[in-house]
């Protein structure tokens, strides 16, 4: 599902005017259903609506939805926040609420002794926003931030900007943000996820056609038949149609990340795993991971020898593996003679940071896999993740690589800067051993995916499915990423 800009979603709403047999207000009318649609079954009519309006087309539809749920029963009264005069749309539904005698219209509320069971629906700025929000207007929406009752903003909660920083002044905080046709950037942002709540994307007829050809560097991912079908083999498989990968993860004593990431990619249908293993853990791979290959290192406590890795479609390099000296080498030979689907992770990540020389050598196409702690080494500071945006875009095309930079809304950026968010996954996922598991999935799939682009934004989708399934099944607490890697069987099959 394509992102667009505000400058977009305005092109697509006059389009859609201009070329399909609807007017604005009668488009306005259609969002304002779509909104109602989604109330109605969700609350019943017990509920008090308190609907703040501004005087743009986000007030226009805070009127329409009004009129609509007070034909419903429900008891609605509306708050004009910026007075009577506003946009032609705005002005008209405004005469068409005033017909209704059943709805109060307000100039004045008191928030405090409002009843609990209310519905506060933020209708003041939508994509229109120009400025923060100052003034009367701005201590509305703290009184209704402070209200208890539930909260709904329509399009986007008054005060983000749909996809530029927001200034840290007011912002309505929802529950719930129903937004018209497309998703705005700004969702994606971890820090506008408590302002916006759940999130809904109701579709409102916009040209479809107008928007297949808008061109965006953003999109939120959704499976295609082109990912099952990579993943499907012939019915005759051997073992080499699966493909094979080596993991290159861990030291002496620090294992855990190697047979995390081996078992991860066994269970994301590799034909062959091997482990590169210092001689002390030999034994720890054999009895964990039975079906693994040992490739054996020559070295007693840190990884550093180059072996034959030419059969190898995919190598995972990094996970918890550590910086010794003959470890950065190791890296090194590997980013200049190995040919197949590189995959690099945590240490890795940091040893590229100080040893800048080697990102000159990175492979096109390597799939890099940061959390922003690492990233940040790679590229500097920033300071929310609209710059870690840019950043991210700007790495991906001057190294021509991959990267998976992991966060709530996962971003995965290919070498032209096209950046494509998740959405699967949630806040259990953040414990030691995630990542390895996550280098298994991209390891265990690449050889039939093929693409890099395709294969980390699949494996990021399995990965938070997977994590998905292990939160209903074991809860926040007790989910494991060893609990996710048997409920990586769920994530497959729900792609079958
Ligand atoms: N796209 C579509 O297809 C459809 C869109 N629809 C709806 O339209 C919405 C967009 O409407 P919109 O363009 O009228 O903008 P909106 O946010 O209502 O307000 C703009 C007004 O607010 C003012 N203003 C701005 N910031 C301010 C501030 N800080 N403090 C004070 N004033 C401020 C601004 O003034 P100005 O910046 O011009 O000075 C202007 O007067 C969209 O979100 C969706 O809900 C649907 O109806 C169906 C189809
Ligand atoms: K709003």
């Amino acid at each position: 599902m394509k992102i667009l800009s505000v400058e977009q979603i305005r092109e697509a709403d006059q389009y859609t005017i201009k070329n399909l047999p609807i007017t604005s207000i009668n488009l306005m009318e259609r969002a304002s259903e779509e909104v109602v649609k989604w109330i109605s079954p969700y609350f019943s009519t017990d509920y008090d609506i308190i609907i703040l309006v501004g005087s743009g087309n986000n007030g226009g539809d805070g009127l329409a939805i009004g009129r609509l749920l007070s034909k419903l029963n429900y008891k609605v009264r509306i708050l004009l926040t910026m007075g009577e005069t506003g946009s032609p749309d705005f002005e008209e539904n405004l005469k068409r609420l005033k017909l209704i005698k059943t709805v109060r219209i307000l100039n004045d509320f008191d928030f405090i002794n409002a009843d609990k069971k209310s519905i506060y629906i933020d209708a003041i700025f939508g994509s229109g926003l120009s400025r923060p929000i100052k003034g009367e207007i701005a201590s509305w929406i703290q009184k209704a931030n402070e209200a208890s009752g539930t909260k709904i903003a329509i399009d986007i909660p008054s005060g983000l900007f749909a996809d530029k920083p927001s200034p840290d002044e007011t912002i309505f905080i929802s529950d719930y943000t129903l937004s018209f046709q497309v998703p705005k950037l700004a969702f994606m942002m971890a820090e506008n996820q408590a302002f916006i709540g759940h999130s809904e994307i109701l579709d409102i007829g916009l040209s479809k056609e107008f928007i297949n050809n808008c061109l965006s560097d953003y999109s939120i991912f959704k499976i295609t038949n082109y990912h099952k079908s990579s993943l499907k083999v012939a019915s005759i498989a051997h073992k080499g149609i699966r493909g094979r990968a080596a993991i290159i993860a861990g030291g002496h004593a620090r294992m855990g990340a190697a047979s995390l990431a081996a078992k991860a990619a066994l269970h994301s249908g590799i034909g062959l795993i091997s482990v590169q293993v210092c001689p002390p853990c030999i034994n720890i791979i054999q009895i964990q991971i039975p079906e693994a290959l040992i490739l054996a290192d020559e070295n007693e406590y840190a990884l550093g020898s180059f072996l034959d890795y030419e059969k190898q479609d995919a190598l995972v390099f990094g996970p918890a593996i550590g910086f010794a000296n003959k470890t950065i080498k190791l890296l090194e030979k590997i980013l200049s003679h190995y040919k197949g689907q590189l995959i690099l992770d945590a240490d890795a990540i940091t040893i590229l940071a100080e040893h800048r020389e080697l990102l000159e050598l990175l492979p096109k196409g390597t799939i890099l896999t940061p959390h922003h702690g690492e990233f940040k080494r790679l590229v500097g500071k920033y300071d929310n993740n609209f710059e870690a945006l840019m950043q991210l875009k700007s790495f991906c095309k001057h190294h021509k690589v991959v990267m998976i930079l992991k966060g709530q809304h996962t971003a995965i950026c290919d070498e032209k800067g096209f950046v494509s968010f998740n959405t699967t996954g949630n806040n259990g996922m953040a414990k030691g051993g995630s990542g390895d598991l996550l280098c298994g999935i991209l390891a265990g799939i690449a050889p039939r995916v093929k693409t890099p682009f395709e294969t980390a934004k699949l494996a990021v989708y399995l990965h938070g499915v997977a994590g998905d399934q292990s939160l209903k099944e074991f809860g926040e607490n007790y989910m494991t990423p060893s609990t996710m890697i048997s409920n990586l069987k769920e994530a497959f099959k729900s792609i079958e």
